[in-house]
C-alpha cells in the first residue's frame, strides 16, 4: 500500500495550483454559466528527475474506446482536489507508487495545460518513484520503460503526442519547457 509524500517545494505549488486547475464545486444553476474545464493529471514517470532517459508508458485498460492505446498514468482532479494531490493520489490508486514530483511539463504555446479535448485540459509532471519495478494494476494493460526512441513506436491516445514530443525534446536538451515546482 503506498502514501503520499509531499515535499515543500510541492505543497507550495499545490497551493498556488489549486485556483488555477481545480475545478470548483460552487452550485451555479444550470444553463446559466459555461461548462467549467475538467482538468486531468499526468505523470511522466522517468529513471531520474535531473537527467531523464527512460520514462513509463502506460497501456489503458477501458473504457473499451481507448483500450490498448498508451497514456500518462493519472486522472480527474475531484471537485477541491489540489493537482499534485490529485496526481499522488491516482499514481498511488493505479500504479502503487509513492510520487516524488518535480517538473512541470508545459507547452510551448501560451496554454497552461494541455489540451485533451473539449471541457478536458491536462497538466503533466515528471515524477519519480523509489520503486522501478511497477506493475499496471486494472487500469493498464500493461506499463513500460521507453526510451524517447522506443515511445515515437507506441499508439499514444492522440492528445498526448504533443506531450510526448515535448518530453523528448526535454530529454534531448538535458532541460526543457518545463515549470519549476
Ligand atoms: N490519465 C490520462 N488520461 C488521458 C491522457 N490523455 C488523454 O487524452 N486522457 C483522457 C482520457 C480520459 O478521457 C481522461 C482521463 O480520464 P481517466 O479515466 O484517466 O480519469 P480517472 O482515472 O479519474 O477515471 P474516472 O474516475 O473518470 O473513471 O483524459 C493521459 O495521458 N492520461
Amino acid at each position: 500500500m503506498c502514501q503520499i509524500v509531499e515535499n515543500s517545494e510541492a505543497a507550495k505549488v499545490t497551493q498556488e495550483a489549486q485556483p488555477k486547475g481545480a475545478q470548483s464545486k460552487a452550485a451555479q444553476p444550470k444553463g446559466t454559466q459555461p461548462k467549467a474545464t475538467q482538468l486531468v493529471v499526468g505523470a511522466v514517470v522517468v529513471d531520474d528527475l535531473r537527467q531523464p532517459t527512460r520514462f513509463l508508458a502506460a497501456q489503458r485498460a477501458y473504457p473499451a474506446q481507448l483500450r490498448g492505446q498508451w497514456e500518462f498514468p493519472g486522472g480527474k482532479v475531484e471537485p477541491g482536489e489540489a493537482p499534485q494531490a490529485a496526481l499522488a493520489r491516482e499514481l498511488c490508486e493505479e500504479l502503487d507508487i509513492v510520487a516524488k514530483i518535480g517538473m512541470e511539463v508545459i507547452p510551448d504555446t501560451p496554454l497552461s495545460a494541455w489540451p485533451l479535448k473539449p471541457g478536458l485540459e491536462m497538466r503533466v509532471w515528471l515524477v519519480s518513484t523509489e520503486r522501478p519495478e511497477i506493475s499496471p494494476g486494472t487500469s493498464h494493460m500493461q506499463v513500460k520503460w521507453v526510451t524517447p526512441v522506443q515511445a515515437l513506436d507506441l499508439n499514444w491516445l492522440a492528445p498526448d503526442l504533443p506531450i510526448v514530443r515535448q518530453i523528448i525534446k526535454l530529454m534531448g536538451a538535458g532541460q526543457g519547457k518545463c515549470a519549476q515546482s
